[in-house]
């Protein structure tokens, strides 16, 4: 039997378009915007609400402490290099980590893309110049194109297309992958003895060595390492263009009510988090687990207040806090918020991102992070939740499969000049392969010490 929305619901999924929205490009075209998403509406969902409601739960266990989220991608996914082999990168970088991040944490990670989705991106300018031109500035593969010329950076709403059929490609390969032999433990474990054997990592080997133990002894005990071969790995992505978010919002048959079918998580950013706004609004009618960004001006006030938009009644699983304080900030600034949230008593899932409040120009003009610093604010996060006794529920990490050169530091060190080597990303700067399994010892470390 399908069950129909109401006329209240149906209409109140239009009602952000009646709300101040931020970031959003400004297209020429309305009727081309409108062409787009019309045929947007007319293409499957790229996720389904059973799989969304799972997630849910999982992330309801991450908010009590018996689950741990890894959530990692690019910052701006791009048209160009939704390959298979970077797509297969990215995959097995984050299971790599999810690996040692189970073990140090004891717990299931639920594991997480910032994939087949994540091509749009909310600007600090709306324009660029360069050389006494300046054009729109880029806001992801879905609005305009990179290259600094009129034509590419005029936002083009069939872009809005691509960007659906490359998560369609995406999501299709991320299953394929981690239901077909790709995720097998024995594998992956395999990929991190890799990673430890080399002398630049020789702190990770009393770790690797005890992992590699806790695996003997799984075998020697006759677990069935066959039913470990397939992981559930969800999407996710920020919701900033609404148009796209409210083509790819479906009423699901079952129970009447909509999801956002373009991810199994959405996020609303740093920037678009306004209280009244049009982001917060069309969120707040959909079913899907969702996030926010908390910067480190975020008052007690403001995250109770999105909570009474977006979790009024408390339901486990449905709001995580991602906070982005900056290394020198999150000390002094997340205490308030968590303890004003959890004397409210409504459930949020904590998650650290450390990239975004600790970008920094390098001396010879990139914009980076460096490694040293992305780590001292998850120990701070870390230390924060320990002293207040609340539960650290997973990291938010901007990364790829590959071995490009954007953060500085690391064991096999990144510096200021080697930075031009390989420079790719289109906006902020990923951790690396090697930088992205350091992360994950350095962090099952310290849960362990938790
Ligand atoms: O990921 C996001 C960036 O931090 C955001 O898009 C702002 O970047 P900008 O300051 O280069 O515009
Ligand atoms: C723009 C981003 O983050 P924030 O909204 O936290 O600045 C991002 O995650 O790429
Ligand atoms: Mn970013």
């Amino acid at each position: 039997m399908s069950i129909e929305a109401s006329e209240e619901v149906l209409a109140g999924l239009q009602h952000w378009r009646d709300l101040p929205a931020a970031q959003q490009p400004a297209w020429p075209d309305q009727a081309a915007v409108d062409a787009s998403t019309a045929e947007l509406r007319e293409r499957p969902p790229l996720v389904f609400a059973g799989e969304v409601d799972n997630l849910k739960g999982h992330l309801a266990a991450a908010a009590r402490g018996e689950a741990f989220l890894l959530q990692g991608g690019d910052c701006a996914e791009t048209f160009a290099e939704s390959t298979a082999d970077r797509i297969r990168n990215k995959i097995r970088t984050i299971l790599q980590m999810a690996a040692v991040l189970t073990y140090g944490a004891s717990m299931p990670v639920i594991k997480m893309g910032r994939m087949a989705g994540q091509y749009a991106k909310p600007r600090s300018s709306d324009l660029e110049t360069r050389d006494g031109v300046t054009l729109p500035a880029y806001r992801g593969d879905a609005v305009n194109g990179h290259a600094f010329t009129p034509q590419d950076r005029t936002p083009d709403p069939q872009r809005l297309v691509g960007a659906y059929t490359r998560s369609a490609t995406t999501i299709n390969l991320i299953r394929a992958f981690t239901y077909g032999g790709f995720a097998d433990l024995r594998l992956v474990h395999d990929w991190n003895r890799g990673f430890t054997s080399n002398p630049a990592y020789a702190r990770y080997e009393v770790l690797a060595a005890e992992i590699d133990r806790a695996m003997r002894f799984m075998a020697a005990c006759g677990v069935d390492f066959d039913a470990l071969r397939t992981v559930d790995f969800y999407s996710s992505h920020e919701a900033l263009l609404l148009e796209y978010e409210s083509a790819m919002t479906r009423i699901d048959s079952r129970t009447g009510t909509p999801y956002n079918t373009s991810a199994h998580f959405v996020w609303i950013g740093e920037r678009t988090r306004q209280v009244d706004g049009a982001h917060v609004d069309l969120l707040s009618r959909v079913r899907n687990p969702i996030g926010v960004k908390l910067g480190p001006t975020t008052t007690g006030d403001d995250a109770l207040a999105l909570v009474d938009r977006l979790n009024p009644d408390g339901e486990p699983g449905r709001l995580t806090f991602i906070t982005r304080m900056g290394a020198g900030r999150i000390r002094d600034a997340l205490p308030a918020l968590v303890e004003r949230v959890t004397a409210d008593g409504r459930p949020v899932t904590w998650v650290c991102d450390p990239m975004h409040g600790n970008t920094i120009t390098s001396p010879s003009g990139y914009k980076t992070r460096e490694l040293s610093t992305v780590l001292d604010e998850v120990h701070g996060f870390f230390g924060v939740h320990k002293a207040l006794g609340t539960v650290p529920g997973g990291l938010h990490v901007e990364l790829t499969g590959d071995d490009v050169t954007e953060v500085l530091g690391g064991s096999e060190e990144v510096d200021d000049a080697a930075l031009a080597r390989r420079y790719e990303t289109l906006v902020d700067p990923r951790l690396n392969h090697q930088q992205s399994l350091e992360m994950a010892f350095d962090v099952a470390e310290m849960i362990r010490g938790h």
